[in-house]
């Protein structure tokens, strides 16, 4: 450490000369690396402008309203990232009055409901949305005012939500569509996976991350609170082909089917076919483990007929696949399938390219008949 010692002041000015923390390094030159890397000397590219420059580069595909739309949903984010981050301080944990659930049936905290009335109202007032469609309601709606409006949103406002009274990561889930003004609102929230022309998650974590795909890759970008934009850290992230660890909740291996067991002890064991031995990562919040899964390989998978196709499985699937990998149902393509029910439930299979096709060979891997649990 070649700085001033801790206290030290100017001797001109009377200043206080010890540097940031942060930047106690070891040399001069990485000194004034460190002080600079604290100032804003370049402009980033953040994720509205970069939203930007796709909808111009790719005239003709459904991206002429997309700015407004990304916009909505980065104010959105960003409340719902202050209100994760202060619910315990603000008396906002627990249960929503009434001990309430929503249309799926699970319990519903007080931060699905916030959460929910924050993205329908920032996304109402970007006026390109036609159609709403939450996890948390029973039916999609037209957006009073917003007839003639371009898009159908499909979003869990907080995915995750039953373990955030212990800080566990929990995610925004959403997926875009183009609206068709001849159908119904259900209809139009009825779509595959396979016409999304948006999707993507926001990360509450350690950082809040927007992992986003407007049809031509998935770029990743960070919320830097002092510029209070999402800057871009990492564009076109290419998942690899093949990765070494499996994500699923372990303890329900009794009630798998035998190809599941299969494929599990031999990524246990290395008997798979990069021979390897895989590791366990498991989060218990979907976004949590894709994220961890789109950057390091592997699968996230919950066999059982849980997550949403049309509020979970589609917008996953679809950024996975953006970053070239693959979402499956264990039997099908997932953005292939036709969703029959809003709420339908399906066994998910979300990761590296090789790892699923591997996991696709193995026959029976969907965990049907969904068992209840009581966690
Ligand atoms: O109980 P399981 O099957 O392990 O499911 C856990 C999964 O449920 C979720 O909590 C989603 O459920 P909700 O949509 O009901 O919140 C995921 O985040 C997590 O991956």
């Amino acid at each position: 450490f070649l700085g001033p010692a801790p206290g030290a002041r100017s001797p001109s000015t009377g200043r206080d000369r010890t540097p940031a923390a942060s930047c106690v390094v070891m040399s001069d030159q990485q000194q004034s690396t460190c002080r600079s890397s604290r100032l804003l000397t370049d402009a980033p590219a953040t994720l509205i402008s970069e939203a930007g420059r796709e909808a111009r580069g790719r005239p003709g595909q459904g991206l002429e309203d997309i700015v407004p739309l990304v916009a909505a949903l980065e104010a959105a984010c960003k409340g719902i990232s202050m209100l994760v981050r202060r619910a315990a301080i603000a008396g906002a944990t627990g249960v929503a009055s009434g001990g309430g659930q929503n249309a799926g049936g699970d319990e519903q905290k007080k931060l699905d409901v916030v959460s929910n009335d924050l993205l329908k109202g920032f996304l109402a007032r970007s006026g390109v949305v036609r159609v709403l469609a939450s996890e948390e309601e029973d039916e999609p709606v037209v957006v009073e005012g917003n007839h003639d409006a371009r898009y159908v949103v499909v979003f869990d406002p907080l995915d995750g939500s039953s373990n955030i009274d212990a800080s566990i990561p929990t995610g925004t889930i959403f997926g875009v569509y183009l609206a068709d003004p001849s159908k119904s609102a259900r209809e139009n929230a009825l779509q595959p996976g396979n016409k999304l022309v948006a999707g993507g998650y926001c990360l509450y974590s350690s950082s809040t991350v927007m992992v986003i795909s407007l049809g031509e890759g998935t770029h990743v970008f960070q919320l830097d609170r002092d510029l209070g934009e999402f800057v871009l850290t990492k564009h076109s992230i290419k998942m690899p082909a093949r990765g070494r660890s499996y994500s699923l909740n372990e303890a329900r291996e009794p009630d798998w089917p035998d190809g599941l067991k299969q494929y599990i002890s031999d990524m246990k064991t290395g008997a798979g076919q990069s021979g390897e031995r895989y590791d366990l990562v498991y989060v218990c919040s979907l976004v949590a483990d894709v994220h961890y899964t789109l950057f390091e390989g592997g699968v996230a998978m919950n066999p059982r007929s849980h997550l949403r196709l049309v509020y979970e499985g589609n917008p996953m699937g679809w950024v996975v696949e953006q970053a070239g990998g693959r979402a499956s149902t264990g039997a099908a393509a997932m953005l292939d399938k036709e969703p029959s029910d809003i709420h339908e439930r399906i066994p998910t299979f979300l990761g590296s390219e090789e790892d699923i096709l591997e996991l696709e060979s193995y026959g029976d891997v969907q965990q049907l008949g969904n068992k209840k649990y009581a966690a």
